[in-house]
């Protein structure tokens, strides 16, 4: 019998020149999922899931457009699939008014968690709120209560920093000082210094964290008694200086000795099969593969921007497809069929797709793949520090059961958690 298609909508960040640019690492692990899922057998039967995209150059003005002509331009799209924040706000707030679902793959702005303005959205990239539990845990484990800030100023961080601040104060912990800058951090670090910080929580994109820890080398801001907690996710040799940076790289790796990053983890971690049907790892190699094919003179050194992101996409699609699997037979009760949805009428398909979403759940390429009741990703946080240049694993934290996984293998400059101010002792 007749195979029918269903037809998904999505936003590539391609080209463009800001913003995470991570279409480029996405993309492929978007039409791997197609090909498994249209491919497994007891999925969907009689339907074939078909994409049609166009590139958002992360630019939230034409996000829009672009979003008008998949919409407008038929066949009808079921949903859509975004990436960059700025884009998917645009798009999950317009969106929601065509009864259409909008899946993010890249995006991981708290803004996006505010359920009124986009009751239709999940995603499968975690909120960048996800650190700050984890950095919390952190501070509880080596007595620090009194916590310094920096913040590049980037509606991503800002709105992270704010929650981080609530989630400082319920845990009895005191901002002693939260600085932002938008290009140079030198007078931010200056009024760290002034107020005797020590512990260091920075918020910034890779290159700014370069002129951060450039500043804070000048200005004293690290060795024994600091601590940095930086992002994750920078590419390896983040720290090394470029052109505008002027610290040698000796001084930068000084002043970036010993500090600790947060990330959420996206590519599980453990051996067990995935919804691909091999380990994580093995999924890797076929995705490198893939790349090397759909990318011409592919160099495995120089990834592309969302390489890091492509499990989360391979796993939007399954999550989409899981979904529709759980809404077929529903809608088959209420005597209607996925392939009539419209814009105009689709509120009762719009629905029971939301609610699918909400309830599926499974091991993915990236871990387990669960959404909250706002639509965020649930996931693990991975801890490192960095020694002499090299990151080394320190834990894993999972914020909803509270359990901290640690293997004690921090190293402290002074031999010991470093204090979080200066302690007067009294000579008696
Ligand atoms: C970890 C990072 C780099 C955070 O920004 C995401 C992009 C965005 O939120 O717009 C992509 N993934």
């Amino acid at each position: 019998n007749k195979v029918i298609d269903l037809h998904i909508g999505a936003l590539f960040p391609l080209t463009g020149s800001s913003g995470w640019l991570g279409g480029m690492g996405c993309q492929p692990a978007i039409y791997m999922a197609l090909n498994d899922v249209n491919n497994a057998r007891d999925l969907l039967p009689g339907y074939h899931l078909v994409l049609h995209y166009n590139d958002s150059k992360c630019d939230p003005g034409l996000g829009a457009t672009v979003l008008y002509d998949l919409i407008y331009e038929p066949p009808t799209k079921l949903l859509i699939l975004g990436g960059c924040s700025i884009v998917c706000s645009t798009v999950a707030e317009t969106a929601k008014m065509y009864n259409l679902v909008v899946i993010g793959y890249g995006s991981s702005s708290p803004a996006l968690s505010n359920r009124e303005r986009f009751p239709t959205f999940f995603r499968t990239h975690p909120s960048a709120t996800i650190h700050n539990p984890t950095r919390i845990k952190l501070f509880n484990k080596f007595g620090w209560k009194k916590i310094a800030i920096i913040l590049e100023a980037e509606e991503v961080f800002i709105s992270t920093g704010k929650d981080f601040e609530l989630k400082c104060k319920q845990a009895g912990i005191e901002i002693i000082t939260r600085v932002s800058f938008l290009t140079d951090p030198q007078d931010a670090v200056k009024s760290l210094a002034r107020q005797d910080a020590r512990i260091i929580i920075g918020m910034f994109y890779g290159g700014a964290a370069r002129k951060v820890m450039c500043e804070a080398y000048k200005q004293g801001l690290y060795g024994k008694q600091y601590v940095w907690f930086l992002i994750g996710w920078y590419e390896d040799d983040w720290y090394k200086p470029v052109p505008e940076i002027n610290c040698t790289e000796e001084q930068m790796l000084k002043a970036v000795d010993g500090h600790l990053t947060t990330e959420a983890l996206i590519l599980n971690r453990d051996d067990r099969p995935t919804i691909a049907g091999v380990t994580a790892k093995d999924w890797q190699k076929m995705y490198d593969k893939q790349l090397s094919k759909s990318i011409e003179n592919y160099d495995s050194k120089r990834k592309p921007e969302g390489y890091l992101e492509a499990p989360l996409a391979y796993d939007a699609i399954w999550a989409v497809a899981l979904a529709l699997n759980k809404t077929l037979p529903i809608l088959e009760k209420k005597g209607m069929k996925i392939e009539s949805f419209d814009y105009e009428t689709g509120t009762v398909i719009k629905d029971t797709m939301t609610d699918a979403l909400k309830q599926t759940q499974f091991l993915g390429v990236s871990g387990l793949v669960a959404f909250s009741e706002r639509g965020d990703r649930v996931a693990l946080t991975q801890i490192e520090q960095m020694v002499k240049g090299k990151y080394n694993l320190l834990g894993y934290y999972d914020t909803q059961a509270d359990n901290l996984t640690w293997f004690n293998n921090e190293e402290w400059l002074g031999g010991k958690p470093p204090n979080d101010h200066t302690i007067i002792v009294e000579r008696l």
